[in-house]
């Protein structure tokens, strides 16, 4: 069972209860957002916070796109959402990211709040293998969610892991990418939004550009020139922008 809910320093308030969704979002879909909604509803959450990683060093045999462009994904994609947030931390932390820092930064940020840490069935599945695991579940509670195509699992942990079956999003990021470069629609797999900013930055079009591997921190992204999408009816320069020039 996920904590219950102690008084803090007021023992008339009840501690903020707050959702942590990780994620490389390259890029966020509405696989994500409905497990997001779901989770902070059944679980009464006061707040999501989005946390795109820096480096998702168990993603590193493929090249992910720069964090700067999957935060402003984010951000454009949890905008409507007064209880959606999104967090630099894992892009602003130097190295490969670990949810064991993640979560520490949180208990640092929120000392008083009762943390979920939210994902899917097939990250639940790995998490034996990621960094410093006995000591994550003295972080958070863990809220692993149903997706199609994977098994629910928790180890055996059940005060530690709830799992939590949720309306089925055969929707992948890996699709997505796949779909924009094939020049197939991704209308409605994403935000609005995100079609347009992928678009604009004619990001995925060719699945080895906007790689980070030379540049965590985004400021050199380099994109092929290629012909403009389909998506993109007007014509732009053929030299993509970082988000820090597109900005300007
Ligand atoms: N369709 C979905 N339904 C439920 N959970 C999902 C779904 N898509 C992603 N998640 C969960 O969201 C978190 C972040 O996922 P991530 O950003 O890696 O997306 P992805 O679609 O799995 O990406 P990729 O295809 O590039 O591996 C993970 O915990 C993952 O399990
Ligand atoms: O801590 C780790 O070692 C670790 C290994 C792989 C993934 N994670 C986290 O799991 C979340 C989902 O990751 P991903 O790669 O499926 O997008 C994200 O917050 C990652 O930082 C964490």
């Amino acid at each position: 069972m996920p904590p219950q809910s102690a008084a803090t320093s007021d023992p008339g308030r009840r501690r903020m209860r707050l959702g942590v969704m990780g994620g490389t979002f390259d890029p966020i879909h509405h696989g994500h957002l409905v497990a997001a909604s779901e989770v902070a509803s059944e679980f009464q959450l006061d707040e999501v916070v989005f946390v795109p990683t820096g480096q998702p060093w168990q993603k590193a045999e493929r090249d992910v796109t720069a964090p700067e462009h999957r935060y402003l994904l984010t951000v454009i994609a949890t905008a409507a959402n007064p209880r959606f947030t999104v967090s630099r931390v894992d892009i602003d932390r130097a190295g490969p990211t670990y949810t064991i820092d993640t979560l520490r930064d949180f208990r640092r940020l929120y000392p008083e709040a009762e943390l979920f840490f939210i994902t899917g069935a097939d990250a639940m599945a790995q998490i034996m293998s990621w960094k410093g695991v006995d000591e994550l579940w003295e972080l958070a509670h863990f809220v692993s969610v149903t997706r199609p195509g994977y098994d629910s699992q928790d180890f055996g942990r059940t005060e530690e892991i709830s799992l939590m079956e949720i309306p089925a999003m055969a929707i992948s990021s890996t699709d997505c990418r796949e779909r924009v470069r094939g020049n197939k629609p991704v209308w409605y797999l994403v935000p609005d939004g995100v079609v347009q900013y992928i678009a604009k930055h004619r990001l995925y079009q060719d699945l080895s550009a906007a790689r980070e591997a030379s540049d965590p921190t985004g400021e050199a992204v380099r994109l092929e020139a290629e012909p403009p999408h389909s998506m993109d009816e007007t014509p732009r320069s053929r030299t993509a922008q970082s988000p820090q020039e597109a900005t300007r």
